[in-house]
């Protein structure tokens, strides 16, 4: 016996099933999510006009009209909805210049999916946890395909590297199974001392600042700081960033600077416009070069000499290598090969770029949390003295990590300020989303993790500072299986940093809470930059005191 299944008023598409040999509606709705391309084919409900909802499959074998398939009660399959258009701008004055805020108003107001076009380019955002779960998950329905003019990492295209390939290039199987044992937890705990050496070498520089009672602009020495950690930890070069107050940014983090405006600028252009010999394309090829010749010196300094192959199937190899590019330069598959060249220096961009204005951005919102949510700072430093700081102590990866409030408020802020928003896939088909919505094939979907980490459907209290919400056990993994804590991404795709990132993060605030109070010192409202990449605190400062006095230990 035959049923004819359609989608409702978005596809004339009807399609006949012979269900003699459906026995339940389990086995129904698989056949039917593959048929129709639904990423969760528990989701579907079967609706027709003249009985409503047919809850079971006799209802649907027995209907006279076409079975209407849905994926909610809200109603029939639908493209996500959006504010109006104007001409050639789109919708850029609904988003700019306060794009996260403006994300939350548009959810609030069209729901938990929305298409957004701004200046040409057709973006769908989400703030549901769930859709965000599919979104993430590379496989038959998503994949990230920075190829794609409307993916927000287009300008960047280097298809040799993570962060900035396609999930399809070549390039990623193969850098895939060399960089990701370089910056394990266990590679991590064996950098540590590099990153406590740089969080230290901030110290002149602070005890100089209180002297001359002048406050800092948190971001800029963030910015220093990362670059600083990264530096040391990837490819074993101290960038001296904390030579004296006003030190400026070392020449590979401008030539990066540089290299990320121009690469920008032009890619907004017609294509012809990249290659003409002069101006702003000349300009851009002359800025790469210099700056893989620069990460180029680098890598070939850092490998230690004569240094034997370190084997990929060891997990103990990277306690044998100085820093990640020295591990990566060494390290050799199953067959005895290694990354090749090209790959390798990309992969060496890719970290270094990857990693320090996400870091920067996290540990300036860590410090903006410390000084604007009351009692927080008071807390860390009680947590530091009680695991044994004493100004001398050298942190290790696992004491760190075993400092439970340290690493709520690490959390904590990631959730209320997550530098990340911008984490993008395309579509490789049409696919139905949980809550019906209909995405087409080749659509670029954000997850908007600034907003997911608050939706208020999902999160207590969400715009409140709580770092004791994560301290019911196995609270963050479930947050995390639920797609509604993914301040990494998730899935093939997702942050191959983050032990760094967290280590950094907790190393620096270790060592700067014990030694110094901060104050906020901001003369107005802290505004973030909605043109950067991550977001990040434009005029948050702070005032560094030393400390003369500590709390005694809890008993
Ligand atoms: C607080 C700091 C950090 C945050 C919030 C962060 C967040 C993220 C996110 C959300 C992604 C996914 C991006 C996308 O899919 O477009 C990502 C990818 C990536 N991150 Fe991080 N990251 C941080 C630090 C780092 C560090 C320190 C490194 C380097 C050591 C790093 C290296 C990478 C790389 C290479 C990828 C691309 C992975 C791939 O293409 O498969 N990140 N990160």
């Amino acid at each position: 016996m035959y049923q004819k299944f359609h989608l409702g008023a978005v596809d004339a598409h009807c399609l006949s099933l012979d269900l003699s040999a459906v026995d339940t509606l389990q086995q129904l709705r698989a056949t039917l999510g593959k048929l129709f391309s639904f990423a969760d084919p528990e989701s579907i409900q079967f609706f027709s006009p003249e009985a409503g909802t047919l809850p079971s499959l006799e209802a649907v074998k027995s209907s006279r009209a076409p079975v209407e398939l849905r994926a909610s009660q809200d109603g029939p399959i639908r493209t996500p909805p959006g504010p109006r258009e104007l001409p050639v701008v789109g919708n850029h004055y609904e988003l700019y210049p306060d794009p996260l805020g403006n994300y939350d108003r548009l959810f609030a107001r069209y729901g938990a999916m929305i298409k957004t076009v701004n200046m040409g380019t057709t973006i769908y955002h989400t703030n549901d946890p769930e859709i965000s779960r599919h979104v993430l998950r590379e496989g038959e329905f998503f994949t990230k395909t920075t190829s794609d003019p409307q993916h927000p990492l287009y300008y960047l295209g280097d298809q040799d590297a993570l962060f900035t390939c396609d999930s399809s290039s070549p390039a990623f199987a193969i850098s895939h199974k060399f960089v990701p044992p370089a910056l394990s937890p266990r590679a991590m705990a064996h950098h540590a001392p590099l990153i406590r050496s740089a969080a230290r070498d901030m110290f002149p520089v602070l005890d100089e600042l209180q002297q001359k009672d002048l406050a800092f602009n948190v971001y800029q020495y963030m910015f220093k700081m990362g670059g600083q950690v990264i530096w040391r930890v990837v490819v074993g070069q101290d960038l001296q960033h904390f030579r004296a107050v006003n030190t400026p940014p070392a020449l590979p983090i401008r030539l990066f600077g540089q290299y990320l405006h121009l690469m920008k600028k032009v890619s907004l252009r017609p294509r012809w416009y990249g290659k003409l010999p002069f101006g702003e394309p000349a300009s851009l090829r002359a800025v790469h070069d210099q700056l893989w010749a620069e990460i180029d010196r680098a890598l070939k300094e850092c490998v230690t000499p004569g240094g034997e192959p370190l084997p990929l199937s060891d997990p103990a190899a990277s306690l044998r290598a100085s820093c990640v590019a020295d591990y990566l330069c060494r390290a050799r598959d199953e067959k005895g090969q290694g990354l090749p060249r090209p790959v390798l220096l990309a992969n060496t961009v890719a970290l270094l770029g990857a990693g320090f204005t996400t870091s920067a951005s996290l540990l300036s919102w860590a410090l903006y949390a410390l000084v604007r949510y009351p009692g927080n700072q008071e807390r860390l430093l009680q947590e530091l003295v009680d695991h044994g700081a004493d100004g001398e102590k050298e942190w290790t990866y696992d004491e760190l990590h075993g400092m439970k409030f340290l690493d709520r408020f690490v959390k904590e802020t990631q959730r209320l300020h997550s530098p990340s928003f911008q984490t993008a896939r395309s579509a490789r088909k049409d696919v139905i989303l949980p809550g019906g919505y209909l995405i087409p094939g080749g659509s670029v979907v954000i997850s908007c993790f600034p907003s997911v980490f608050k939706n208020p459907a999902h999160w207590d209290n969400p715009l409140r500072f709580d770092p004791d919400r994560w301290a019911a056990e196995g609270f963050a993994a479930q947050a995390a299986r639920k797609g509604l804590y993914t301040p990494f991404a998730a899935g093939k795709r997702g942050c191959v940093g983050f032990n760094l990132a967290l280590a950094e993060v907790k190393m620096v605030l270790a060592e700067l809470v014990y030694r110094y109070s901060f104050e906020d010192a901001s003369p107005e409202a802290v505004v973030y930059d909605p043109e950067f990449l991550v977001t990040r605190p434009l005029n948050f400062y702070a005032s560094a005191t030393r400390r003369t006095q500590w709390p005694e230990k809890s008993s």
